[in-house]
């Protein structure tokens, strides 16, 4: 039985990229143990940086993840360049090489050439810690209805991806692991998602983050 776990193991078994719906695209094990160590090195940085790691309030509880945020700051509901409700400071600027990434997911998600003229000018850096998780919500607070390029970094997590309609029936639950890469844009822009729950202890080896999940999300705001 060894044997057979060690050569089909779930982390053997290639997980295919896979359109779970119109516009809303899954590429399993898209960034390489090297990236992902990468960037958890930028997301320390991002968090001993000008705003820390805080968790937003909505509708007067504050979520179970905490949140860092580039280019432009987000609360509920709404974008500002300063952290206004943590401590007033501007926040991070977007890095070059962030837009660069950005444009390469959604080549790999979409084809080559989808994403040449994206150019995301905000990314929501998330933490989860064991039991963090994130009730179903749809993406609206950004004017541009460009799509969102969200990477996953540690702790698997159970990831549901909905309809545009209602937070209910139908989804699906979909596995996010370290390295993964979801795009949700076009007629899937507006669908709710949430995160049902972290599996800890699940962060490969070779992430570079012992405990807890990373989620990134790569957004066009659509301001100016
Ligand atoms: O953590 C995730 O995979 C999703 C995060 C999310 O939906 C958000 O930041 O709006
Ligand atoms: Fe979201």
């Amino acid at each position: 039985m060894a044997v057979v776990g060690e050569l089909f193991g779930d982390d053997l078994v290639p997980r295919e990229p896979r359109e779970l719906a119109p516009g809303a695209v899954h590429v399993p094990g898209w960034l390489s143990a090297h990236q992902q160590r990468w960037l958890v090195d930028r997301f320390r940085e991002w968090t001993a940086g000008p705003v820390p790691l805080h968790s937003s309030v909505v509708r007067g509880h504050p979520m179970s993840v905490r949140t860092v945020c580039l280019g432009w700051h987000w609360r509920p509901y709404q974008y500002t360049r300063e952290a206004v409700d943590v401590n007033g400071n501007r926040v991070l600027d977007v890095p070059d090489w962030m837009v660069r990434l950005g444009r390469s997911a959604l080549d790999a998600a979409r084809g080559p050439g989808a994403g040449t003229t994206y150019t995301p000018d905000t990314a929501l850096a998330n933490f989860y810690d064991d039991d963090a998780t994130m009730g179903m919500h749809q993406d609206k607070d950004e004017r541009s209805r460009a799509p969102v390029v969200s990477l996953s970094l540690g702790d698997t997590c159970r990831f549901r991806f909905g309809n545009t309609q209602t937070r209910t029936r139908p989804y699906e639950d979909v596995e996010l692991r370290s390295g993964d890469l979801f795009v949700f844009g076009g007629p899937a822009r507006l669908a709710y998602h949430g995160v049902m729950r972290v599996f800890p202890g699940t962060a490969p080896a070779d992430c570079g983050l012992d405990r807890g999940r990373i989620n990134i999300t790569l957004r066009e705001t659509g301001l100016s």
